[in-house]
């Protein structure tokens, strides 16, 4: 026995409302699509002439949509308004519906929906009135109807707000800001009337500006320049606004995409490069298709052909600004250089070009990759990076004679860029720094400073060994360094054991604590700097408590200097030393005082 299946409307709604859709108000959307859908269908079908438009009305808990449209025949109404799934667009790929369930929409905010319709083929005007509850009726509608649908609505309990005038104007003007007829909420206007990037009717000049001034309101100041997108897959148009400042990685994806004019998504990230951080784009797709929810493009063949025009156009306008206006170029270098190294790692050609413009921080500054190696031999030209950000840290306290710079490379992007460019100019040779480099650049002593430092070297050892760390005596520039700590990273799981120890250890605590103590290389390595005088000084001073305060406390100084984190043992250090030298500093002024008294009297 075959039997037909039945839908169970309220699920449907409930399905609709809560996994589907981003919020009850996508009914307005839906009415506005279905609206230029039908316009676009007079158009192409009767090719008569009418002045298209869209008006809400709203009074009270009611609003009321039209459009002139091409309408609806009692055949259509039975066949594809009545039946959810059925769309008379599928296939016309000039229309944006093709879902059928688009109308359901209405149903989120309102029990009934009452639609009035005469159709353009010349059949009597209808009135339709569907029911949440999956039953409608149908009846003539009043005579004096004209071409076109109306639709109305009445807000249901706990929606009255989805239908307030200010609520809807704005959403509709969202939605619809690039439809080139007019859209009215209550008899006032909500969108421009049409595409800015498109209407060349009073010259170039005027073009730009318009659509700077698009850009201004859309990103609430002027944006460096723009740059207009036309692809032939998906047909998309547009312009690429350059930010006039620097985005956070985060905050990409912030381009809206409308279809066919009406507006898919204001958060779109597909249809643009990922490395194109820089920009917001405005484009208007003409034959790339939504998903069903309405919020994203489909990721088909097509949008990825367009994605690749699209990066090309960015591209070329890159390279094109590069020849007719550096000094713009190099601005939006300075804002968005991290795109670009982005873009340079993936593309030999712009690595060549942008290269001598992207700038590096390195241990003498920030400097462009031609500056830097203007700095090294230029025999045997040399870039030497560190990806490890505590060794780069300790790397640029420090001043190697005869050295090139050191590059900090910590992105990904740089490491990327730096082997690239090393590899398409052969000359060069690329050095991945390492701790036995820096540590090789160190002089030891020699025997009589080896003996004139062995208590100091014993005391050294004995303080630092309870804090896990390794004391070296030697001597490096710059002079003026006392002390230099590298910290391993395990250091950071000292951290955490502590942390997890003091919130009251558990199961986390007991594995680090074992993988602590598994582990028999020191957390930290300390360098004394021979070549400064407080080192000379200290290696005079006998074992005592002042020889151990001053080895302790420019460990910790070390440490911090090498914005390494501190443990608790560390800072408790810290502090008592201060507070004891302080102690006996003001014990000192108070003895030096009570003698200067004696004296005088
Ligand atoms: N304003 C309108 N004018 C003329 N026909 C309409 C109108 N609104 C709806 N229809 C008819 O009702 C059908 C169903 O509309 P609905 O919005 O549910 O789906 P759709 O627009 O076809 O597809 P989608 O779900 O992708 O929006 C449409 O295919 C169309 O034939």
């Amino acid at each position: 026995m075959s039997h037909s299946f039945s839908v169970d409307l309220g699920g449907l709604i409930d399905l609709l409302s809560e996994h589907l859709y981003s919020g009850p108000e996508v009914y307005v959307r839906e009415l506005m699509q279905n609206g230029v859908d039908a316009i676009r269908a007079r158009q192409q079908q009767y090719g008569e002439e009418f002045s298209p438009a869209l008006s809400f009305d709203l009074e009270g808990d009611t609003l009321t949509f039209a459009d002139n449209g091409v309408g609806l025949t009692p055949d259509d109404i039975h066949t594809f308004l009545a039946t959810i799934g059925r769309s008379s667009k599928r296939g016309n790929i000039e229309l944006i519906g093709q879902f059928g369930i688009g109308l359901l929409a209405c149903f989120l905010v309102s029990e009934d929906i009452e639609l009035v319709s005469r159709s353009a083929s010349g059949t009597p005007p209808l009135r339709w009135l569907g029911r949440a509850d999956g039953s409608y009726t149908l009846e003539d509608g009043p005579l004096d109807t004209p071409i076109g649908t109306r639709v109305t609505l009445k807000a249901r309990e706990g929606r009255a707000e989805y239908l307030l005038p200010e609520r809807v104007s704005a959403w509709a003007g969202d939605f619809g800001g690039l439809l080139p007829f007019p859209i009215t909420a209550n008899g006032v206007a909500v969108n421009e009337n049409g595409v800015p990037w498109l209407d060349v009717s009073a010259g170039e000049e005027a073009r730009r500006a318009a659509v700077m001034a698009y850009g201004t309101q859309l990103l609430g100041q002027p944006p460096l320049d723009f740059v207009d997108i036309n692809t032939a897959a998906g047909g998309v148009r547009g312009v690429a606004f350059i930010l006039p400042w620097t985005p956070t990685l985060e905050r990409r994806g912030q381009h809206r995409v409308y279809v066919r004019h009406m507006l898919l998504s204001d958060k779109e990230e597909e249809l643009t490069p990922r490395w194109a951080f820089f920009i917001r784009a405005v484009l208007d797709t003409q034959a790339l298709r939504p998903n069903a929810a309405r919020d994203a493009l489909r990721e088909d063949g097509n949008l990825r052909a367009a994605r690749e025009e699209i990066a090309g156009q960015l591209r070329a306008y890159l390279v094109n600004l590069a020849e007719r206006d550096p000094a713009a170029l190099r601005r939006l270098i300075e804002l968005h250089y991290l795109s670009i190294k982005a873009l340079a790692a993936e593309d030999d050609t712009f690595l060549d070009l942008f290269m001598p413009w992207l700038p590096f921080e390195t241990s003498a500054g920030s400097l462009a990759l031609p500056d830097y190696l203007a700095l090294g031999s230029q025999e045997h030209p040399e870039i030497r990076f560190s990806s490890d950000l505590n060794l780069y840290r300790q790397a640029a306290q420090l001043a190697l004679p005869g050295q090139t710079p050191i590059i900090r490379a910590i992105y990904t992007y740089d490491s990327t860029l730096l082997a690239r460019y090393a590899a398409l100019h052969g000359g060069v040779r690329l050095t991945q720094l390492t701790h036995d480099d820096l540590v090789q650049e160190f002089s030891a002593l020699t025997p009589q400073e080896l003996a004139r430092t062995a208590t100091l070297r014993e005391v050294a050892r004995d303080t630092l060994l309870p804090l896990e760390a390794e004391a070296r005596v030697s001597r490096f520039a710059p002079a003026e360094l006392p002390a230099l700590a590298f910290a391993r990273s395990h250091r950071d799981l000292t951290r955490t054991r502590e942390k997890l120890g003091g919130a009251g250890g558990g199961l986390w605590a007991d594995l680090l604590g074992d993988l602590g103590t598994h582990t028999s290389e020191a957390a930290a390595e300390v360098h004394f700097n021979m070549a400064h005088p407080l080192i000379q000084q200290a290696a005079q001073l006998p074992d005592g408590l002042l020889l151990r305060r001053v080895l302790g406390m420019l460990y910790v100084q070390a440490l911090l200097l090498g914005q390494h984190p501190l443990t608790t043992r560390e800072l408790a250090l810290l502090n008592t030393g201060l507070s004891d030298l302080i102690v006996d500093a003001l014990a000192g002024a108070g003895t030096a005082e009570q003698s200067s008294l004696s004296q005088m009297n």
